[in-house]
């Protein structure tokens, strides 16, 4: 048994959550750089949470500087076991509509100029994301978020562009008819991978804001129409957050799913050729396999 600590990553519009017992901020290092902001920690219903603003509080981090890599590392590092992404999306599905939110399954990763992984020269590791999010995490964010009321849908292809302009019509269109994504935004990638590598499970909740450019009937999107829905969703995505603690418990077995091994096979260089500089790095993120 481990004891459970679920990590909350805000998106836009998300910048903090209430209701924490002996809630703190409090800077955190890491070998990959600072996070995007102080992290907030706390109990909440006698489970041990902690929440990190994505693009910092203020807004200050774009989808590309976002620091996903120190971000997945400060986690691991203060004990986190869970981790709930929280994110504003587009919609290409006319029944997902703005308001509604997605239980994440699948992402296209069309991201191209972020650092996409902790590994590389000195450490080689190759881990599995043909299933990128844990389906216990997701199972209980869906119970959550029917609990609070919320229209959700469970399971969606989230396609990670690199932002920070939204897509063409083209590109919508691509997306929608040929590629098969149902929301689309600017940030779980590398997100994900990173916290696969990282072995914490993670989980990711979809708020759509919009239909992005491809509906007849909505025109293209812009970022005042998407604060609006932002606002509502923000306050529906809190209300989901605070019914997880009871939901997934003060203490945890081993994930049935793998993600806290995800690390056992992964790495190809051999313990004398590993560069010991990276290997320092990789400290909070891969100790259990170092
Ligand atoms: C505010 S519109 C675009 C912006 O919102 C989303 O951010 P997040 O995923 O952190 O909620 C989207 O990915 C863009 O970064
Ligand atoms: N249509 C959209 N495209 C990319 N990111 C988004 N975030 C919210 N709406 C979005």
């Amino acid at each position: 048994m481990t004891k459970t600590k679920i990590a909350v990553i805000g998106g836009s519009g998300i910048y903090d959550i209430d209701g924490l017992e002996n809630a703190e901020w409090t800077a955190v290092d890491t070998p990959w750089g600072a996070p995007s902001d102080q992290i907030l920690t706390g109990v909440l219903n006698g489970v041990d949470m902690a929440f990190l603003p994505r693009h910092g509080r203020g807004h200050i981090h774009s989808p590309t500087t976002v620091p996903y890599r120190a971000n997945i590392d400060v986690l691991k590092r203060i004990g986190v076991t869970d981790v709930i992404s929280v994110s504003a999306c587009g919609s290409f599905r006319e029944q997902m509509a703005p308001g509604d939110f997605v239980i994440v399954d699948q992402f296209i990763d069309r991201t191209f100029a972020r650092e996409k992984s902790f590994f590389g020269t000195g450490c080689v590791a190759h881990v599995s994301v043909a299933h990128p999010t844990c389906p216990r995490l997701s199972a209980a964010c869906l119970a959550a978020a029917i609990d609070a009321g919320i229209t959700v849908h469970d399971g969606g292809t989230y396609l990670a562009m690199e932002g920070p302009q939204f897509s063409t019509l083209a590109e919508s269109k691509m997306y929608r008819e040929s590629w098969g994504a149902d929301v689309i935004g600017m940030t779980n990638m590398p997100e994900a991978k990173l916290a696969r590598e990282a072995e914490l499970c993670y989980a990711s909740v979809a708020m759509i804001t919009d239909y992005d450019s491809w509906h007849p009937d909505h025109g293209e999107v812009d970022v005042t129409q998407i604060i609006q829905t932002l606002m509502g969703n923000a306050d529906k995505g809190r209300d989901m957050v605070k019914r997880l603690p009871d939901l997934l418990g003060a203490t945890r077995e081993d994930c049935p799913h793998g993600c806290d091994k995800a690390l056992e096979y992964a790495i190809l260089t051999g313990p004398d050729a590993r560069d010991p500089a990276l290997m320092a790095k990789l400290d909070a993120v891969a100790g259990r396999v170092l």
